[in-house]
């Protein structure tokens, strides 16, 4: 984002409205970097989104991904032969998506398996989850700020320079609980206070720095 102004010896200069992280690039990569090493060796079933999701041996759900961002929560449980929907707001966001989806068709055979289980719509999830009767949805909204000092991860600070806070996320999880058929499972900080006008979750997950609040519904 910028805007053009003349400097004093009369050139045309162009400022960057939004400097914090917006000189990185928005990238997403399903077969390299941290989610190939998910893909390679993470815990399949066995890791805390699935078992919050509700992925058994014998069972599959299928899953919205309200809130898509990277798109990596909805990788892995595409990894575990899941079909999901992700959902999108934010223009950047979902060209950044869907251009790490196409180059993930073409850049390996069992990723593009992965991939093909995966559908992405643009729009506000608020709006389009009534109309999808999912059996589990996942909300993962941008986290409210550290009371610690800790660094949060550059690719988040990059993410929150485009898409900034996600101040409606009690609303999204309000119709996610109602348009839900099973259960409802929101990621949120381990320490965080839980997300205020929500009710109670009928169970948690707890990991290190991250928690999975379970909402069963129905
Ligand atoms: C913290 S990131 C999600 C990261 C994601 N779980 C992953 O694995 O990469 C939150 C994302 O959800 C999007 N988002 C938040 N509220 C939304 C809504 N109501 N509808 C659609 N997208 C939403 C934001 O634009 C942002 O890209």
């Amino acid at each position: 984002m910028g805007r053009k102004s003349r400097t004093d010896n009369g050139e045309e200069s162009v400022h960057i409205d939004q400097v914090e992280d917006q000189s990185e690039v928005l990238f997403c990569d399903f077969s390299g970097g941290a989610v190939g090493h998910r893909l390679r060796f993470g815990g399949g079933r066995g890791q805390d989104l699935p078992k919050a999701a509700g992925f058994t041996k014998g069972r599959t759900p299928s899953v919205v991904d309200a809130t898509a961002g990277f798109g990596r929560d909805a990788f892995l449980l595409a990894s575990l032969g899941a079909e999901v929907t992700l959902i999108e707001r934010s223009p950047d966001v979902h060209a950044m998506l869907e251009e790490g989806m196409a180059r993930a068709r073409e850049a390996d055979e069992k990723v593009a398996q992965i991939i093909a289980r995966m559908t992405l719509l643009f729009g506000d999830a608020k709006e389009i989850l009534p109309g999808l009767a999912p059996e589990v949805v996942i909300v993962d909204p941008m986290h409210p700020p550290r009371k610690t000092k800790a660094l949060v991860k550059k690719e988040m600070r990059v993410l929150r320079s485009f898409v900034g806070a996600d101040p409606d996320a009690e609303e999204l999880m309000k119709v996610a609980l109602s348009a839900a058929e099973k259960r409802v499972v929101l990621k949120w900080p381990a320490k965080a206070d839980p997300l205020a006008g929500i009710r109670k979750p009928s169970h948690q997950i707890m990991g290190k720095s991250t928690r999975y609040d379970v909402f069963m519904v129905g």
